[in-house]
């Protein structure tokens, strides 16, 4: 089922939540809604359903206009945060729940309903736990029967409201793998909204990033993760290490840190060059192109991983720059106190009131 959104306004007194927003989504398609709170996202995706009704702009279900359609009749499925499941139900019984209600001309015969019911507790894995009831059961299990009762009804379009927000962090990873599995799959097609980009980038097919009731922009997760195409975006991923400056004659300067590049000729005044943890390496020496003192804070080391604090020497930051070292187990790392120098190999740069990159390449 594709879906296509076009120019939705939305209203909520005086507060418009959604400004003209378009997007079109291909069918089978799995898109992450990206953004921070109050940017609108549950708000698109209940407009998406029908339990929202748009001031204006048209919503379209493989090419019908379904705008006016009521809610129970989009055959959308969905998940929220909290699983409401019903707690005097077996895990089959709640399953099977929206089978046994519909009425009696729509309604598959009792031996079919229990037959779907058990084949998708096999599919979300719960097979053997069909006779329990909610109590009894984990969080993330919980959530499975959760999806496994939105699927029975066989949605056309499957829409999840931060899903796995309330679960703890492995558990909330291993659902997102298995959410992934389950639609590659069943081949649904599905919007999710999480607030947490490293979930939106490793399940998504695309990724739209919502900013005050627009979207500002929308790529896949690797495009995004390589192309942020505006500050918003940048500073949303986070993970920025960010030296501000003034830049003159291809220099940027501040204080004793500067980075001279062939590419920074091109623009003159206050700019800041953005420089991502995978656009730099650390040396004992400064490299030919960047002058970047700084002394190392901290080094915090989580797995094969060591994350370094670093303070700049001579020069200031908002925030203290850091590096993550993929490999720390393979190698010596640095110690609290040391002096390295950044040596940037890219970078983008936003001269002074601008909110698009000016470079992104590599400049060497
Ligand atoms: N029923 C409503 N009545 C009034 N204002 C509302 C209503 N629903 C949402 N809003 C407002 O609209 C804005 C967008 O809300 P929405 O829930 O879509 O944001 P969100 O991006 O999903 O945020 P969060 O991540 O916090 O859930 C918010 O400022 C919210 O307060």
């Amino acid at each position: 089922m594709s879906i296509r959104i076009t120019d939705i306004d939305k209203h909520f007194g005086n507060y418009h939540a959604l400004r003209k927003l378009s997007l079109e989504i291909g069918e089978g398609e799995l898109i992450g809604l990206l953004g921070p709170s109050g940017s609108g996202k549950t708000t698109l995706l209940r407009v998406i359903a029908g339990l929202e009704v748009a001031d204006a702009g048209q919503i379209h279900f493989n090419g019908e206009d379904v705008t006016r359609l009521d809610v129970r009749r989009r055959r959308v499925g969905f998940v929220f945060q909290q699983y409401a499941l019903f707690r005097h139900m077996t895990v089959l019984q709640n399953v099977s729940f929206g089978l046994r209600i519909l009425p009696r001309r729509e309604r598959p015969a009792a031996a079919e309903i229990r037959r779907r019911a058990q084949t998708l507790l096999e599919r979300v894995q719960l097979g053997h736990l069909a006779g329990r009831y909610p109590d009894q059961l984990s969080g993330g299990q919980r959530q499975r029967v959760a999806l496994a009762r939105a699927l029975a009804m066989e949605p056309q379009v499957l829409l999840l409201d931060e899903p796995f927000g309330a679960l703890d962090a492995k558990v909330r990873k291993e659902l997102r793998l298995w959410l992934r599995e389950l639609h590659e799959e069943m081949n649904f097609t599905s919007v999710f909204v999480t607030h947490d980009q490293e979930e939106a980038l490793e399940v998504s097919d695309r990724v739209v990033v919502m900013k005050a009731g627009c979207i500002e922009q929308v790529a896949a997760p690797a495009e995004l993760y390589a192309r942020p195409a505006s500050r918003f975006v940048f500073d949303f991923l986070g993970e920025n290490n960010i030296l501000e400056g003034r830049l003159s004659s291809g220099r940027l300067t501040q204080g004793e840190a500067w980075v001279q590049w062939p590419a920074l000729a091109a623009g003159e005044g206050d700019a800041e060059l953005y420089i991502r943890n995978h656009e730099m390496t650390l040396q004992a020496q400064p490299a030919a192109g960047a002058h970047l003192p700084l002394e190392v804070r901290s080094v915090t080391q989580i797995g094969p991983q060591a994350r370094l604090t670093l303070a700049p020497l001579g020069w200031s930051t908002a925030m203290p720059w850091e590096w993550v070292c993929a490999n720390a187990h393979e190698q010596t790392l640095p110690e609290r106190g040391e002096r390295l120098y950044a040596v940037p190999t890219a970078g983008s740069l936003f001269m002074a009131g601008e909110q698009t990159p000016r470079w992104l390449t590599p400049v060497r």
